[in-house]
């Protein structure tokens, strides 16, 4: 397969690009041959997949973070069409979260990363689409890989990415989760799920999961498999801080959905709206807010695993 890795140098706080001479050598060492660009700034993943699917390369691999892995995914469409739907999304994982890739029970090995690019193995992977209105009030769409979500998760993604990294990139989550959730109050939405009856409903966040994992390894959807044609729908309310600080190991190891401040659901789509600013995260990155149309692409592209 002709492969072709995007990589982003600032990922896993600038580690890629320092090491990249390092790593580029035992990509080569395994697979052989490969093309690569770096990645310039926000979205520029996006670019370069879709030239090197342009170019006919046949396997795109994210070398990143979460981030990175959300705007190849979005590369890999085009006028809302795959533009190889027999191409292969390959994962080198650089990043600090990892929420994408503890889906598949990855680690940060080079070597085992490695081993599935080498491989011929792919499975179908299902993609998913939000239609949303962005920060300057317009109408947006972008792909997800792992999971979307709305509430407290965007409010504090929200505040991780606006706010000050002057304490560096752990505690600044840390002071931002906290901050945030100290003062939140769960909003109300009107809840559509697959066409069915609009329901109104106060939340402390939904997530729409393909993946299993957001913000940094909570398992917010234990049952979740990217490749079924669904969404597994968590839906939080009247969590407070002490859920998230107190009882955080079920929030991590996913005993929360048998919580009665929990429920949980699969679907393929759904319309969210609120008289309230909502903000939407999707991947870690939050474009815009409610209102918005979440919906799923079964196996829209393919994934080496
Ligand atoms: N050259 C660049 N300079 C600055 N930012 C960049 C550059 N290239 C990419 N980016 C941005 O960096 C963001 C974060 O990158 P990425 O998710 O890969 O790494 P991470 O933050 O280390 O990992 P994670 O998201 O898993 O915590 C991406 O959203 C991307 O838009």
């Amino acid at each position: 397969m002709k492969t072709f890795l995007v990589v982003n140098p600032r990922s896993a706080g600038g580690e890629t690009g320092r090491r990249w001479a390092e790593i580029s050598g035992q990509v080569t060492r395994v697979i052989g041959d490969f093309g690569f660009g770096f990645t310039e700034g926000v979205m520029d993943a996006v670019r370069l997949t879709r030239d090197a699917l342009a170019d006919g390369y046949e396997c795109i691999t994210a070398v990143g973070g979460d981030g990175t892995v959300n705007e190849v995914v979005n590369g890999f469409f085009a006028d809302g069409k795959a533009i190889n739907p027999q191409a292969a999304l390959g994962l080198i994982p650089r990043g600090t979260g990892g929420d994408f890739r503890r889906a598949f029970g990855w680690d940060l090995e080079l070597d085992s990363a490695l081993a599935r690019l080498r491989g011929d193995k792919t499975e179908p992977f299902d993609v998913g689409l939000a239609e949303y209105v962005n920060h300057e009030g317009k109408p947006e769409a972008r792909y997800f890989a792992n999971i979307a979500s709305f509430g407290v998760s965007a409010a504090i993604a929200h505040e991780v990415n606006v706010g000050s990294k002057a304490l560096g990139g752990n505690l600044s989550f840390l002071w931002g989760t906290v901050k945030t959730l100290a003062k939140h109050k769960d909003v109300q939405v009107r809840l559509q799920v697959d066409g069915g009856e609009p329901e109104a409903m106060g939340i402390t966040a939904i997530a729409a999961a393909n993946g299993r994992y957001f913000g940094s390894g909570m398992c917010v959807a234990p049952k979740a498999v990217t490749h079924d044609g669904r969404f597994d729908l968590t839906l939080w309310r009247d969590y407070t801080l002490a859920d998230f600080v107190i009882k955080s190991k079920g929030v991590y190891n996913g005993d929360h959905i048998t919580w009665t401040k929990t429920r949980y659901i699969q679907c393929q789509t759904l319309r969210a709206e609120s008289d309230e600013q909502v903000f939407l995260e999707m991947d870690g990155e939050v474009p815009g807010r409610l209102p918005c149309r979440i919906s799923i692409l079964p196996g829209a592209i393919r994934l080496k695993v």
